[in-house]
């Protein structure tokens, strides 16, 4: 079930809207727009489905638009053209035609921002400051105390509900932040580069809280980066933004694998896709492994091979005529302590992050099995792949090594 439904949402700053949306129609870009004395287009032509409980993330350079599009959820940027419901219980409240009390009860209730600068008020304690939100609810203060100090809690800074935003560093004001923007209980999240301030170390600590809480709360969170690798790392699905349009959504690995133009490649290259490529996207398939006699080789340079039966199921394996053991490795098992000199054997969805450990570890290809059968394998080349970003482009893929 969607949260957030956007249909071919248009976002134009300023008082000469419909002649800019005529020039938009005419296939002018947002520069000739402005050139012609319109004003800057935000948004254009935006279409997106958020789901309930998933965290979207917005990606793009500087301008692109992100922001205009996170804004336009609660209503702090004009909707120009087109639609933009939010949930709110049974029904989805269109944020572009709604009266101010259903905007306010939206901003009150059921929407919460979290901004890049904390945006804490220093005049008020922490605690203050998380229960700040639950004041303009109506909530009385001792209820709203309470409530603030489990927010805290939940994010680690009880001990601090006294002191002062200046008090704190600036990954704990984030931290309050969060807090702030849990303790208003509303399902959906609009979140502006809020860790981008941050070194890189805290960073990547929020990133996981955040994950971690997202799980437990199951909200839904609407998240404004310019970092592929932020996006790859907490988004269920990742919207790509160039020059005020939506480009390319999808999960995190389709963006990876499939990058629809250069501007997405570029973004792709420079980015660790380790922990979000799968073994399945990557492995040399069984079909194209060599075969000797009966035997499949996996490694021609010192003869590793195995045989399988009828079904398809590895039952032995051996390295220039001595046999080898197999091993089967499952999600969760510590990959330093298997076995060294084995042939691992996992599902294929196994991340290559994973894949390459297990590599490192045993020191050969490992297996991907799919119901009890041999599907694919990972070997170096494979590896070789996925580090050098050879992956999306099948052709340069076979060409590179
Ligand atoms: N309130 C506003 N009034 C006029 N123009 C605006 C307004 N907000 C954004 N813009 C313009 O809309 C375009 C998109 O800006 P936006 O802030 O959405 O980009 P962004 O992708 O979030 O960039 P950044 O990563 O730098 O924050 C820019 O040209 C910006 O100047």
């Amino acid at each position: 079930m969607s949260a957030i439904s956007i249909r071919n949402l248009d976002v134009v700053f300023g008082d000469k809207v419909s002649a800019s949306l005529n020039l938009l129609d005419q296939g002018k870009t947002r520069q000739e727009i402005i050139d012609l004395g319109g004003n800057v287009v935000g948004v254009h032509d935006a279409s997106i489905e958020v789901a309930e409980g998933e965290i979207c993330v917005l990606m793009g350079l500087s301008g692109s638009g992100k922001s205009s599009l996170l804004r336009a959820v609660n209503g702090l940027n004009p909707i120009s053209r087109g639609e933009l419901l939010v949930r709110d219980g049974e029904q989805m409240v269109d944020i572009g035609s709604c009266d101010e009390t259903t905007l306010r009860h939206m901003r009150t209730r059921r929407i919460s921002m979290v901004f890049q600068n904390f945006a804490l008020m220093p005049w008020l304690t922490v605690l203050d400051n998380v229960a700040f939100g639950l004041e303009m609810q109506g909530m009385g203060k001792q209820e709203r105390r309470e409530k603030a100090m489990e927010k805290l809690e939940m994010v680690g800074l009880h001990e601090w509900s006294d002191k002062y935003a200046h008090e704190l560093s600036g990954g704990m004001q984030q931290r309050v932040g969060l807090a702030r923007a849990f303790a208003m209980d509303s399902d959906i999240l609009l979140m502006d580069e809020p860790f981008s301030a941050l070194d890189p170390l805290i960073r990547s600590q929020l990133q996981d809280e955040l994950i971690e809480l997202q799980q437990r709360l199951n909200k839904t969170i609407l998240f404004v980066s310019h970092d592929l690798d932020e996006a790859l790392k907490i988004g269920t699905n990742i919207a790509i933004m160039e020059s005020a349009k939506i480009i390319q959504h999808g999960r995190p690995e389709d963006i990876v694998l499939n990058p629809v133009n250069h501007y997405v490649e570029q973004f792709v290259a420079h980015t660790n896709p380790l922990n979000v490529l799968k073994g399945r996207s990557l492995m040399t398939q069984t079909s194209e492994l060599e075969r000797l006699e009966d035997m499949l080789v996996l490694n021609r340079n010192d003869n590793t091979c195995v045989s399988t039966n009828s079904s398809g199921q590895v039952v032995s394996a051996c390295r220039q005529g001595k046999p080898l053991a197999l091993h089967h490795w499952q999600e969760g098992q510590n990959i330093s302590q298997l076995p060294e000199d084995t042939l691992v054997m996992a599902t294929p969805d196994i991340s290559m992050r994973q894949a390459i450990e297990i590599r490192y570890r045993t020191g050969h290809p490992v297996l991907l099995n799919e119901k009890e059968s041999l599907v694919g394998i990972l070997s170096d080349k494979d590896f070789y792949h996925a580090l050098l970003g050879k992956h999306f482009s099948s052709t340069n893929a076979s060409a590179a090594i």
